[in-house]
């Protein structure tokens, strides 16, 4: 592979828009010219390359690293997920590794992320969760813009959503609200296919019991989940909706505006004139996934690193934008200043708690049966993933955490932990408001090797106190009459009959995460030296630069990430053709 070696493309028109290209020699460099190139095909750099190019003034270019995900079988039916069905799984994930974790006592947590057109919405748990009205209200209040509040992103929400029945069209009234979904956008979202399980109508008893603590919410879309919610996915028809196949399907990828590049890696972005007094970074430096030689792009008018958590602060790292000190230190030529890039990760942590039950009722699934049945009308046990419903929960203010902490969670409207109630044999707490703090650095000046990526899982003493405080709760929510001839005992970890010690090293040695890291490349107030990206996403100190994905959250929503992502970007598209007259 010669690194140095480019190929610099200002391209010029041509009639090639509107393909999809397998690889960087199928391009026709001299013919081509892109007002706007979005570097990474994932959850937010589909939204931006679709929207962008409904305006067939502006001709987009969108490059992602990976394959194609529309024609992977596997990849479509839910209950199938990365491998069966998928052709050389790997080629869909980066399979990236954290430092060894202090506080999980030195194991290593496993990053995946999605690679391929629609990114880790292509190859995600499908779980639909948008956050916390507060959540969004506080993006308002951290970047000064109060477009990014949870009322004024209500169109934008409503732009990405097609809600739609259950597979095979089970009547669902009662387990969400139809106020507060979309039905004309992209993204398909709908319950699961079958009706109320035993565990789900326990559920319900207990929420008329302890209807204090652990309500039943009608939709925990509406900005307030704190109860036991109904488990909304991106499933439409029995089958995965990504940001591929809902953003990129094939009347968008035959617009004459847009061309896709796959199996094309950004290595760096670049200053168009290096003299000017103020950066203008519109270049990308790309290499074919398979090597060979370096080829730069030029985008007329701006360029959108949408490369996720883990990609868009590790391609500028590479471009020498950063810490200087620390980039320097490694060879790698600084062109900007920027220390928090790669900076403030944050991560939901899981705690695995362990109840015992009656033995119970569970069919085994017929295999064959299930696929003849998904293939015939798109129904059956293969339409559905994990779980029926979710338990949001709040600590309460009262608590003493809070006398030795501040509560880290942005309002009234926001949970503390969540635990998906799918199997109390093996159940998973979540911590949604850690104050841990983790980071991203390069390893070396070579942009094709991994990052070092520190998630700082259970590093901050909060944490700790929180789970064991959420474990607690999750140990009433399975008490009473409601769990009778169900649950049969509690086997832990249990912090009112552990040491602390014990307890802790349980926790440490057995918790998880919910594969939601983001930030690195957070978003904050115009002028403010702290953050990366202004409150329009821009590049702080730079011209022609935005980012458009997980990396820019200033902090971990109390949701799974993939929608918050949709609601972002499709605010993003606007406030880009809004720049741009479009
Ligand atoms: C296994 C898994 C399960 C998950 N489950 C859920 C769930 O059930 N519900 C939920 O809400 N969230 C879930 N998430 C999280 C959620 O999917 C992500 O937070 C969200 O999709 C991230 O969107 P993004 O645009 O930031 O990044 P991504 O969607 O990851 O997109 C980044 C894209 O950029 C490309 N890229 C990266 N670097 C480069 C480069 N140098 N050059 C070119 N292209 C590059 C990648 O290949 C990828 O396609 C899950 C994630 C994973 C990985």
């Amino acid at each position: 592979m010669i690194l140095g070696l480019f190929t610099t493309i200002t391209a010029i028109a041509g009639s090639t828009h509107g393909k999809v290209f397998q690889h960087l020699s199928e391009l026709p460099l001299d013919l081509m010219t892109f007002d706007f190139i979005v570097s990474g095909g994932g959850t937010g750099g589909s939204v931006i390359a679709s929207r962008l190019s409904e305006n067939k003034a502006f001709n987009v270019l969108l490059i992602e690293a990976g394959p194609d995900t529309a024609d992977q079988l596997g990849l479509s039916i839910p209950g199938w997920g990365l491998g069966k069905g998928t052709e050389n799984p790997s080629q869909f994930i980066w399979n990236y590794e954290s430092v060894p974790q202090e506080g999980w006592n030195g194991r290593k947590a496993g990053i995946p992320r999605g690679r391929g057109l629609g990114g880790s919405s292509a190859v995600n748990g499908m779980v639909y969760t948008r956050g916390s009205k507060d959540d969004y209200d506080n993006w308002a209040r951290v970047t000064g813009d109060p477009g990014w509040s949870w009322n004024a992103l209500r169109p934008y929400i409503r732009r990405s959503e097609r809600w739609t029945p259950p597979a095979g069209g089970r009547n669902a009234t009662g387990e969400y609200d139809p106020a507060v979904h979309g039905y004309m956008g992209r993204v398909e979202t709908s319950l699961p296919w079958d009706g109320h399980l035993e565990h789900d109508i326990r559920t319900i008893r207990n929420a008329e019991i302890q209807k204090a603590e652990f309500p039943l919410v009608l939709d925990g879309n509406a900005g307030r989940s704190i109860g036991v919610t109904w488990m909304q996915s991106t499933i439409g028809n029995g089958t995965r909706s990504s940001a591929a196949t809902a953003y990129l399907g094939d009347p968008v990828r035959k617009r004459g505006n847009l061309a896709i590049l796959l199996n094309t890696q950004v290595l760096r972005v670049h200053p168009v004139v290096s003299s000017v007094r103020r950066l203008d970074i519109r270049t990308v430096e790309v290499i074919s996934s398979d090597g060979g030689t370096a080829v730069k792009f030029t985008a007329k008018k701006e360029l959108v690193l949408s490369g996720g958590v883990i990609g868009t602060p590790h391609i500028l790292l590479n471009s020498g934008i950063g810490n200087r000190t620390e980039l320097e230190s490694l060879g790698v030529a600084s062109i900007l200043d920027l220390p928090d890039i790669g900076k403030g990760i944050t991560e939901h942590v899981a705690a695995n708690l362990v109840w015992d039950t009656v033995p119970l009722n569970t069919t085994t699934i017929d295999q064959d049966l299930a696929y003849a049945m998904w293939q015939q009308n798109r129904t059956g046990p293969l339409t559905a993933t994990f779980t029926h419903q979710i338990l949001w929960s709040k600590i309460p203010s009262s608590s003493t955490l809070f006398k030795e902490w501040k509560d880290p969670s942005t309002g009234t409207t926001s949970p503390h932990l969540e635990l998906p109630l799918d199997a109390a044999q093996n159940a998973y707490l979540a911590l949604l408001t850690p104050y841990s703090r983790g980071s991203l650095r390069l390893a070396s000046s070579n942009p094709l090797l991994p990052p070092l990526i520190d998630l700082g899982l259970l590093t901050h003493p909060f944490d700790m106190a929180a789970i064991k405080e959420g474990v607690r709760i999750m140990k009433r929510f399975y008490s009473g009459p409601a769990w009778e001839g169900y649950i049969t005992g509690f086997r832990g970890p249990d912090p009112d009959v552990l040491s602390n010690e014990e307890f802790e090293k349980r926790i440490r040695d057995n918790a998880i995460t919910f594969y939601h890291p983001v930030g690195g490349s957070a978003m904050s107030k115009r002028g403010e030296k702290r953050g990366v990206v202004d409150g329009e996403l821009k590049v702080k100190g730079v011209r022609g630069l935005r980012i458009v994905d997980a990396s820019v959250f200033p902090y971990v929503l109390t949701a799974h990430t993939q929608a918050p992502v949709y609601i972002l970007a499709e605010r993003a598209a606007d406030l880009i053709l809004t720049s741009w007259g479009g």
